[in-house]
This record gives structure tokens, sequence and C-alpha cells, in this order.
């Protein structure tokens, strides 16, 4: 599903070259959820942005539903990140002048998909979330915890191979984080949704299935992580 193969990257931009990623190597195979956790500056969004292809890493291979996205020139892999990778941000990054339901959409608006279609998919999926009743209203008439579900109904719409959620539950209170982890965890067992959850937050981490940590821009042992929690 997801195969990351001995990646790296160094950043050329400073006076003098950083390198932020070395030798990362990991697999996310289909239906798993997994934290991608790591303090700030362990190079998280770094790894974040090279899986999702708005980078192109130094070194290395990142491997997607079977396709090497590093190889792909910049119409491909536009289309290839509309219908293959699904994200869910810190901010939610909804649209306000479209309603909650017209922001589901919008992804599939992009695909040619026809407005009925389109329409009924949002709605199932909006209620598969939890916000039946809020289909016609606007972004800024509902709570944060409301928001992120509109940002994951949005993120599933077009049946991706992976969901990367950057840091899902950042803006939240605690209640609220918790009851968003568990819809992600329900959306991954009853539904098969392959989740990579990047967050500082060892909570939220502990929740997932796997824990994949970065330290200084390498993976931790996972043998020295278990060692770690007990
Ligand atoms: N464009 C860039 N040019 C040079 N260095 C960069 C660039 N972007 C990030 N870095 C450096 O790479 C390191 C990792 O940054 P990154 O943003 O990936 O970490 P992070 O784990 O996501 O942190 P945070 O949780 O604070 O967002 C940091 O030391 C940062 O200064």
């Amino acid at each position: 599903m997801l195969v990351v193969q001995q990646l790296s990257h160094t950043f050329l931009s400073g006076t003098e070259p950083t390198q932020v990623l070395s030798g990362i190597d990991f697999r996310v195979e289909k239906g798993e959820m997994v934290a991608l956790l790591g303090s700030s500056g362990s190079g998280k969004s770094t790894l974040l942005n090279l899986m999702a292809g708005l980078m192109k890493p130094t070194e290395g291979s990142i491997l997607i539903a079977g396709r090497n996205i590093e190889k792909m020139n910049e119409n491909d892999l536009a289309v290839f990140r509309r219908s293959h990778i699904g994200f869910i941000f810190q901010s939610y990054e909804l649209i306000p002048h479209l309603t909650v339901r017209e922001n589901v959409e919008l992804p599939l608006v992009f695909q040619g998909v026809k407005g009925k279609v389109r329409r009924e998919r949002a709605i199932s999926l909006l209620s598969r979330v939890g916000l039946a009743g809020k289909t016609e209203l606007f972004p800024s008439q509902l709570s944060g915890g409301q928001q992120q579900r509109v940002s994951i109904a949005r993120s599933l719409i077009t049946e991706p191979a992976v969901v990367f959620a950057d840091e899902p539950t950042g803006n939240l209170d605690t209640k609220t984080e918790e009851e968003i982890i568990d819809l992600l965890i329900e959306l991954n067992m009853g539904h098969g949704i392959t989740f990579v959850i990047v967050t500082h937050e060892h909570e939220v981490a502990r929740r997932t299935k796997r824990i994949i940590q970065l330290r200084d821009g390498r993976l931790v042992d996972p043998d020295i992580q278990a060692g770690e929690g007990a």
C-alpha cells in the first residue's frame, strides 16, 4: 500500500545543506492505522510532504498503491494525488463559502463526477461521520470537532488508498480529540481505511495499533520504542 524505501532528504536552501531525513524504511499495509510520532523538528512534516508527493526526496523511493510517486511528473502526480491520497489537516482547510456538503463533494467535482452521484456520496459519508443533520450548514456554523468531521468525510470521498492526517486533533480540546480519534479508529476497523496519523502527542499515537517513531530524522528501532513505552 505505502512503501518508503531508503528515503533521505537534504535541504539546500540555507547557507549549508541540512540533512533532515536519513535512511527511512517502512511499509504500511492496506487497512493499517499507523501513528508517525516525533517531537518538533524530528522531520515529520518533511516526511509527510514527501509521502504526499509535495516535494521530491534527495534519495530513496515512495510507493503508493504500487506506483513510484517520486518518479511521476507534476501533472501525473496531481491526478494521482487527487484520487489516491486523502488529507486531513490540523486546521481543517474547509472552504468557508461552500456548505458542508459542497466541501465534501469538492474532490469529486475535480474528477468530473456528476452532481447527483456527488451529492449522494457526500450525504452518505456525512452521515457516517455523525453529521447527518448538518449538510446544508456552512463551516462557520459548526464546532471545531464537527469541522474536522467534515474534513474527514472530504478525505474519504475519492476512496483513497491512504489518508494522511497531519496533527488532526491539534486544534481540539481533549474530549473532542478523543471523539475524533474514536471516529478514525471506527473508520479504520469498520471500513478498512488506511490511515497514517502524524502527531507529536504520545496520547494520540498510543491509540493506534502501530507507532513509527522519528527522532532527528531517523526511525527509532521498534525494540527501543517498546522498551521506552514500558
Ligand atoms: N525548507 C527548509 N530548508 C531548510 N531546513 C528546513 C526546511 N524545512 C524544514 N527544515 C528543517 O528540517 C528539520 C525538520 O523539520 P520538520 O518541519 O520536518 O519537523 P517536524 O517534526 O514536522 O516539526 P514540527 O512538529 O515542529 O512541525 C528542522 O530542523 C527544520 O528546521
